[in-house]
């Protein structure tokens, strides 16, 4: 049995983790699938690529607002689709010659696993290998979640490793889901002109989002797709292309597609990780420390496998820190999940960091709400904005910045001081008074909302 020094298990953001400092090992990766993982294959990039055409493709239809004559004829799904996908599927073959063409790496195309501590079967197209290694990185990454009713029908359904390849956009969606994917890809369907029904069980969308978020974006969402709100599927009946979802209110849903988007599930269950002495959580994320050691010797995981905040920045800061780990095990360093940013790359765009307003008041913290409107500032007046806002939450009597939460064109860049501010340690009443704001910048959002907290620490003036 070949024994390897280091081996990584998922080339997805695992493969971030070998670079030419580990050249003097015996390295292997395993992928059973796409180099790059879901992010570049299946997730973050293209769907962004094409929430961006969409942006354009609304930009044009609402061109009027600007007094700009201009009309959508078509968005060229077909055309669309290749572009996006030309490019990263490009891209994934780059990554994949490059790591076949690196002298110290080993490739294995196929499913890996446990067979005993540190060892694996891997089942390839060629036939099955057993390995073994003295450290191993687990990065499988997660799976989009089926529920039953829709296992069941034995109907066709997409998720979003399939829906965004498809040949052509469906005239009747229907989305079960109100999270992420649901947000990111009815916008994109919308904008190619499908009709969008969105069924929800709780009774907002993006329900985790602070409240005033999650409200506002619902009634925004409500004007443009049916949204089926504290419901959920019972039953899918009909036929491929002509479906019929039954609602557990009686009611139903007709539609050509269903787009399964109602979360992800670690791929730890596919790995025999009770031959390895890996052990996983109730809800099968793999159990790791600050930095990412799993309780077998000797095995480290990251990303979507074992992280509390599945994105993909934060699965590229787990790499990091397993890397670093990995070189050096008498000062290793820990990852840190406390403020970690994120976005919904919506129209219109969300960005949050830190607590909600609901968290703060569960936690009983004593806050004040700072908010402005893009309305009110005149960038805001430019883009003719009359819906979004940003609204930060500090603590009473220190200023301490405790979250932040925009919604409204630029929101992910325009998040950025706020998250500086946070992970530095900056109060509100510093970072709205210190620093200068460009006017008349989109950043005067953050700074007006900064300034509308009732705080008794401005500086004096
Ligand atoms: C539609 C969508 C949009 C998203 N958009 C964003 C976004 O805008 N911003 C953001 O931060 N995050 C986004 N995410 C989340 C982000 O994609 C993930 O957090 C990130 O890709 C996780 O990386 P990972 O390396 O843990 O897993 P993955 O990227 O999934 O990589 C795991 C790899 O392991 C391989 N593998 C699995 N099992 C085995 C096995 N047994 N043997 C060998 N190989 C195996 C898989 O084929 C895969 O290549 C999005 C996700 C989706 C689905
Ligand atoms: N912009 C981004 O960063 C981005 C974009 C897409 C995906 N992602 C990542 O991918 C993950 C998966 O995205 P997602 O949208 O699938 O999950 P999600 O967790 O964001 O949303 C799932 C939604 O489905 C609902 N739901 C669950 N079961 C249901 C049922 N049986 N019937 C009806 N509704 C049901 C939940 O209440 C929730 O609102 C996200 O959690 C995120 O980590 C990130």
């Amino acid at each position: 049995m070949r024994e390897h020094d280091l081996v990584v298990i998922g080339a997805g953001s695992g493969n971030a983790v070998i670079d030419d400092s580990f050249a003097g090992l015996d390295v292997a990766v395993v992928e059973e699938r796409w180099f790059g993982g879901t992010c570049l294959n299946a997730g973050c990039i293209p769907s962004k690529m094409l929430v961006y055409t969409a942006h354009v493709a609304r930009t044009v239809s609402e061109a009027g607002t600007y007094d700009v004559d201009a009309e959508l004829s078509a968005v060229r799904w077909r055309a669309m689709r290749d572009r996006v996908f030309g490019r990263l599927d490009a891209e994934r073959e780059e990554g994949r010659r490059a790591r076949r063409e690196a002298d110290f790496v080993t490739v294995y195309e196929g499913t890996a696993r446990f067979t005993g501590p540190r060892e694996l079967r891997i089942e390839g197209p060629d036939g099955a290998v057993d390995i073994k290694a003295r450290q191993i990185v687990i990065a499988v990454g997660g799976r989009p979640s089926v529920p039953p009713p829709v296992l069941d029908s034995a109907l066709p359904y997409e998720t979003s490793d399939t829906v965004m390849r498809i040949d052509a956009p469906p005239r009747r969606l229907a989305v079960l889901g109100g999270g992420y994917v649901a947000a990111e890809l009815a916008e994109v369907f919308a904008a190619a002109g499908s009709s969008v029904v969105i069924v929800e069980k709780e009774k907002r969308l993006l329900g985790p989002q602070d409240e005033t978020v999650a409200e506002r974006f619902t009634e925004l969402a409500r004007a443009r797709h049916d949204l089926r709100l504290g419901r959920e599927v019972t039953a899918v009946a009909g036929r491929p292309g002509a479906l019929r979802l039954g609602l557990d209110d009686g009611s139903t849903v007709e539609a050509d597609m269903l787009l399964v988007a109602v979360g992800r599930v670690p791929n730890s269950d596919r790995l025999n990780l009770e031959a390895a002495g890996v052990a996983t959580h109730d809800d099968g994320r793999i159990v790791v420390d600050a930095h990412q050691r799993t309780t077998a010797e000797g095995v480290f995981a990251l990303g979507d496998v074992c992280t509390p905040v599945p994105l993909k920045h934060v699965a590229n800061r787990e790499a990091q820190v397993v890397a670093h780990n990995l070189r050096h095990p008498d000062d290793l360093i820990e990852a840190d999940h406390e403020l970690v940013p994120a976005a919904v790359f919506t129209r219109p765009q969300i960005a949050s960091v830190g607590a909600t307003e609901q968290e703060c008041r569960d936690r009983g913290l004593d806050i004040v709400v700072g908010e402005a409107r893009y309305a009110d500032v005149a960038y805001g007046w430019a883009m003719e904005d009359t819906t979004g806002f940003c609204k930060v939450l500090a603590e009473r009597g220190t200023g301490r910045l405790l979250g932040a939460h925009l919604m409204g064109p630029q929101a992910p860049a325009l998040i950025q001081p706020l998250v500086l501010a946070m992970t530095l340690g900056i109060d509100a009443a510093t970072l709205a008074k210190s620093p200068y704001w460009i006017h008349p910048a989109p950043t005067e959002l953050v700074e007006n909302a900064l300034l509308d907290l009732d705080l008794d620490l401005w500086p004096r003036a």
